[in-house]
């Protein structure tokens, strides 16, 4: 059985991903020219399938590849109910990034999921409308302000882009973003809140769960080879 393995084809886990397995003593090659899509790695029965981060936790998530290196913020978000459906096999030591929410500076006596939910609760009798949320991470919003904080009262604004922008711009109240530094949230004069880190992120092997995986060598040899480098 053939097994294939996502590795991002642009963007900033690109050439992390593809060094971890040539340290793994996989080797990759492309098939056709430099602009080509698949690879294989020498001498194994394995394709690699060069997609973008985000197509990596889709592609894992319905089995169409059998490993994949994306964050785990694009699995969580990705997927309903991922642990299901994949296992991280190894967290990768880079592409590090914290989910957070965050608010606005200028909240003073906010700096709690506490008192934001103490906020959410009296926005519509203070504002005439509900906390509105930017986030292009819906799921994982959803699932830490309803289900972990028990904060129902809330609007959320999808966004796809400049989301820290959002609250100076009165398209939202406040967001939920990734950050890494935290320059982007401090240019724009926002906060993390104590407890609003939602998820420590950093980039994983992920396997799709699949029955067909069950004692096949080549499966555990991909996983202890990368592994026993980290
Ligand atoms: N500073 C950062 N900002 C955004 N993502 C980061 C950062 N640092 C690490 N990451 C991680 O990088 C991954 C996204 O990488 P990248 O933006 O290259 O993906 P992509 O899917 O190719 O993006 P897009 O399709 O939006 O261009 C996510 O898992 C995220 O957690
Ligand atoms: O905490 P920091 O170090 O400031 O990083 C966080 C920012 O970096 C990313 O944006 P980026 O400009 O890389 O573009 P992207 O959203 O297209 O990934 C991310 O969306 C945040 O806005």
């Amino acid at each position: 059985m053939t097994i294939t393995i996502g590795l991002p084809s642009k963007g900033r886990m690109k050439e992390d991903s593809s060094a971890i397995f040539e340290r793994a003593g996989l080797k990759i090659t492309a098939v056709g020219n430099d602009r080509s899509y698949r690879g294989r790695v020498e001498g194994e029965d394995i394709e690699i399938a060069f997609l973008s981060a985000s197509e990596i936790s889709r592609e894992i998530g319905n089995g169409t590849v059998d490993f994949g290196v994306t964050g785990e913020d694009l699995i969580r978000e990705g997927l309903a109910d991922a642990d299901a459906k994949v296992e991280i096999a190894a967290r990768l030591g880079f592409g590090h990034a914290d989910v957070v929410v965050a608010v606005p500076q200028i909240w003073l006596d906010v700096d709690s999921m506490a008192d934001l939910g103490d906020v959410a609760a009296d926005f519509r009798a203070r504002h005439g409308r509900r906390l509105a949320i930017a986030t292009k991470y819906w799921r994982m919003t959803q699932q830490f302000f309803s289900r972990q904080h028990g904060i129902q009262l809330y609007r959320i604004v999808e966004s796809l882009g400049a989301t820290e922008g959002a609250p100076a711009a009165g398209q939202a109240d406040i967001i939920v973003d990734i950050t890494s530094t935290g320059s982007t949230l401090t240019a724009n004069h926002l906060k993390v809140l104590n407890d609003g880190v939602i998820l420590r992120s950093e980039a994983c092997l992920v396997r799709a769960r699949k029955v067909e995986h069950q004692g096949n060598p080549l499966v555990a040899k991909i996983i202890g080879a990368v592994r026993e480098i980290l």
